[in-house]
């Protein structure tokens, strides 16, 4: 999906919502477990459910890959349901030699090869340059850098300052926008990161931003607006479990839509606030 049919789709549904689809068989409704595929059922419930009301979905990988063959027709199976309206993130924080970035980047973006497309893939940039423009060279596929973020251990490295007072985040985005484009790398900014999102912008003003951390964990969708937002929104926010386990019961999916509804009448606020749209 390029940037244009991105900031369209926002406009369209008036959100910059990302349902994430970390699906646990532990925390899913009991009656689920015995269907043939019982993370495609909860995940096709979920998708059905909210597709009118976010822009993106971000299946992280380790929810899939724990439960080795099967988790992958899983993933494969939920990929291919996805709305094609809609960006799809690989939540797999990749990363390494350019050799092997590229047969990462051909497991998640070469449909032909592996039965999956993703329109995108997270990134851990600490191997540097050739762990991640393999990404880049596919197309109209995006590469989703880690920048700053939103978990305690963040603040082990991520902020370490170099000799210009520049802290390591910063020093990442300056380096990797020299490597790609706003129109093929977004950074990843935790939302509990508040006003930090004023610095980000400073490094990368143009560049989308996936924002994980509001609901579950407590990060606020208003500072993130007020701090992160750019001329063309430039945010996807992410919700993951307090929108996919709203309840265990059979009300799952409505319970799941009532979040997602309630995320994205705030965002549809911040959008006209922003007079992004009207
Ligand atoms: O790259 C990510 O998506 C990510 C980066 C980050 O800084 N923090 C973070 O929580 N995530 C992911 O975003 C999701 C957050 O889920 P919830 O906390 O349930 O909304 C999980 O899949 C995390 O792995």
């Amino acid at each position: 999906m390029t940037r244009a049919e991105l900031i369209r789709q926002i406009k369209e549904k008036r959100s910059f919502l990302c349902v994430g689809l970390d699906t646990d068989l532990t925390k899913i409704p009991q009656h689920l477990l015995d269907d043939e595929d019982p993370i495609y059922s909860f995940n096709k419930a979920i998708i059905e459910a909210t597709a009118d009301l976010c822009v993106a979905y971000k299946p992280n990988i380790a929810f899939y890959e724990c439960y080795g063959v099967k988790g992958w027709e899983s993933l494969q199976k939920t990929w291919a349901a996805l709305p094609k309206d809609c960006f799809s993130i690989a939540d797999a924080k990749r990363g390494d030699i350019g050799n092997t970035s590229g047969r990462y980047a051909k497991a998640f973006f070469d449909e032909q090869a592996s039965g999956l497309g993703f329109d995108s893939i997270t990134i851990a940039p600490y191997m540097g340059k050739d762990s991640v423009t393999p990404f880049l060279e596919f197309g109209d596929k995006w590469a989703i850098v880690l920048a700053l973020t939103s978990n305690a251990g963040s603040l082990d490295f991520q902020n370490f300052e170099n000799n210009a007072g520049l802290q390591l985040f910063e020093q990442v985005i300056d380096k990797v926008n020299t490597w790609g484009t706003p129109d093929n790398l977004m950074y990843v900014v935790g939302a509990t990161r508040g006003e930090a999102f004023l610095k980000i912008r400073e490094h990368a003003p143009d560049h989308f931003l996936l924002v994980p951390g509001v609901g579950a964990q407590g990060g606020s969708l208003e500072d993130v607006c007020r701090y992160g937002m750019n001329k063309d929104c430039g945010l996807l926010v992410n919700s993951t479990r307090a929108i996919i386990y709203a309840s265990q019961g059979r009300d799952f999916a409505e319970r799941a839509r009532a979040e997602a509804l309630s995320l994205q009448k705030e965002m549809e606020k911040e959008l006209l606030k922003a007079g992004i749209i009207s």
